[in-house]
């Protein structure tokens, strides 16, 4: 074998021994709901109502690893493509399990690093939970602090005129909910100020995006969580009772139990946790922090990283200063089928967008979404979108990671991503579930062998041209001239009127000045 070829193989196989000997997802196939073992029959109703008949291959198999055999006696590390229903895979069984619970406690917590994404995922533990009794709480900070107070804690009715000892109220305040989806600034928020929020009777820690999660600290939120939450021994530590809140007076936990290294061999309730990514990190040490039991790595195929199997990737290569009009080539040669396009930052979203609604006659409704726009926005943007009056998006890479908008069809990366993990994920927003779909990269000349080599790592060979007739991108140069106009005057009166924030938008781009000359 050629030096090179082992050398490339060798960097693929993980650091970590336990992620050399996976559970391989792919060897697993759907399962009709009917004959799922162990499933509650109330859960299978809720299922049903979603319009689910069976469970896909990364749910079966965690479910194999913790309602089955698996017992959830290790932590699950899950690494499986954008699409193939990883929300599910932890929602499903985790639900299951608390069923049993006789007392209302927080017992699990997933976290995201977005707020519209823990929406979706609460929607997901929303449809089935019910079911079994259970509630599902959101701490993103999408309503005041209060309000989200108010939702998550249940404060004790109390006589009107009587006065209680505020002690004796802090020990009754309970939580509302069993299951709580948050983000990390709000999860610290009601940690650190939150009367009667506690981690104490946490039985389930979900960390999804996990390597998006791990690359920022977000107020350590990880650290503090697993502390938080770590089993006690007071003859290990003395006094450490003396720190650890406890709103459910003598209320006592039953997590699952582990017999943890470095324990001689005593067993003791840990915290199960789920990590999941399309693109999960191998990074020993960043996995370090997450403090595993025993991991068990479950992993679809030999591939590092993995595209749906029904997603089909282009290449467009164009003309530098012509590529918006490349752009809206392919647009109205989509005919209004619903797209997203990324751009590479925040300021080209807007700029971007902003252009393309200058073209006129497009036939299209398109929009932008960018962390530069208030959440309020951006949320009435993706309803839209959702609900199909908006057919294009012109997203940053806000939108590249868990997103899952029904009837995408179409990803047009306008700026070639810089990694293979921008590439996965955003391609990933189509071609979900199953379904087909598109991902069309328009490329500069000199970009072409870098994205070739992007693609390598993701097994990807084929990667085709997609072809616009020259003819149609010439017939746009009168458009564009006109919308590059507009262009320019709207991005000077938003430079006179945002200030600062307005000077990002307000430089035309050589490419684009040079073209408004010609
Ligand atoms: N068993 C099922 N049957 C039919 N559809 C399903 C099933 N499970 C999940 N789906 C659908 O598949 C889509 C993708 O699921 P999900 O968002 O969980 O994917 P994911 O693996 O988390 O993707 P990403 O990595 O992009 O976050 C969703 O629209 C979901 O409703």
């Amino acid at each position: 074998m050629e030096e090179s070829t082992i050398a490339k193989q060798n960097k693929n196989v993980p650091v970590l021994p336990w992620m050399r000997s996976p559970v391989d997802v792919s060897k697993f196939e759907e399962y009709p709901l009917d004959i799922l073992p162990c499933l509650d029959p109330r859960l299978k109703m809720a299922l049903q109502n979603m319009g689910f008949k069976t469970l896909f291959p990364v749910q079966i198999a965690v479910w194999q690893e913790t309602i089955g055999p698996g017992a959830f006696e290790r932590d699950l590390c899950i690494n499986s493509p954008t699409g193939s229903g990883k929300t599910l895979a932890y929602a499903l069984p985790i639900v299951q399990l608390l069923s049993t619970r006789a007392v209302k406690c927080l017992r699990a917590l997933v976290v995201l690093p977005t707020r519209d994404l823990a929406l979706q995922v609460k929607q997901v533990f929303a449809a089935i939970a019910p079911a079994m009794g259970l509630s599902v709480g959101l701490a993103v900070g999408q309503s005041s602090i209060a309000d989200e107070i108010s939702e998550l804690i249940k404060k004790p009715e109390h006589e009107a005129g009587i006065c209680y000892d505020p002690q004796d109220v802090l020990q009754e305040l309970q939580s509302s909910v069993d299951i709580l989806v948050a983000t990390p600034g709000r999860l610290m928020d009601h940690i650190t100020t939150t009367k009667g929020f506690t981690l104490e009777h946490l039985c389930y820690l979900v960390v999804d995006e996990t390597d998006r999660l791990l690359r920022e600290s977000y107020q350590s939120w990880l650290p503090t969580v697993l502390k938080l939450t770590r089993p006690y021994d007071e003859s290990l530590v003395p006094g450490v009772n003396n720190f650890l809140p406890c709103a459910s007076g003598s209320l006592k936990t039953i997590r699952r139990c582990g017999v943890e290294r470095g324990f001689k061999g005593k067993s003791y309730p840990r915290l199960a946790k789920m990590v999941l990514s399309a693109t999960l990190t191998q990074d020993p040490s960043k996995l370090a922090q997450l403090n595993l039991h025993h991991p068990l790595f479950l992993t679809t195929g030999q591939r590092r990283y993995q595209l749906p199997e029904k997603l089909e990737s282009y290449k467009l290569i164009c003309v530098s200063k012509l590529k918006p009009l490349y752009l809206v080539a392919v647009l109205q040669h989509l005919g209004g089928e619903k797209c997203i396009v990324f751009t590479s930052s925040v300021e080209s979203t807007h700029r971007l967008c902003t252009l393309l609604n200058f073209f006129g006659d497009l036939k299209v409704k398109i929009k932008e979404y960018s962390g530069l726009q208030r959440q309020s926005v951006r949320s009435k943007t993706l309803k839209a979108f959702r609900e199909g009056e908006i057919q294009v998006l012109v997203s940053s890479d806000a939108m590249t990671r868990g997103m899952d908008i029904e009837g995408v069809r179409n990803i047009i990366n306008y700026d070639m991503p810089a990694y293979v993990k921008t590439y996965v994920h955003r391609a990933g927003r189509t071609a979900r579930a199953g379904q087909t779909g598109r991902c069309i990269t328009l490329l500069r000349t000199h970009e072409v062998k870098r994205f070739k080599k992007l693609l390598q790592k993701a097994d990807n060979d084929s990667c085709p041209i997609y072809s616009i007739p020259s003819s149609s991108v010439k017939s746009l140069h009168p458009f564009y001239l006109s919308a590059l106009e507009k262009l320019k005057e709207t991005v000077q009166s938003e430079t006179s009127r945002k200030g600062k924030v307005g000077i990002k938008f307000s430089r035309v781009s050589k490419g684009e000045k040079k073209s408004l000359e010609e």
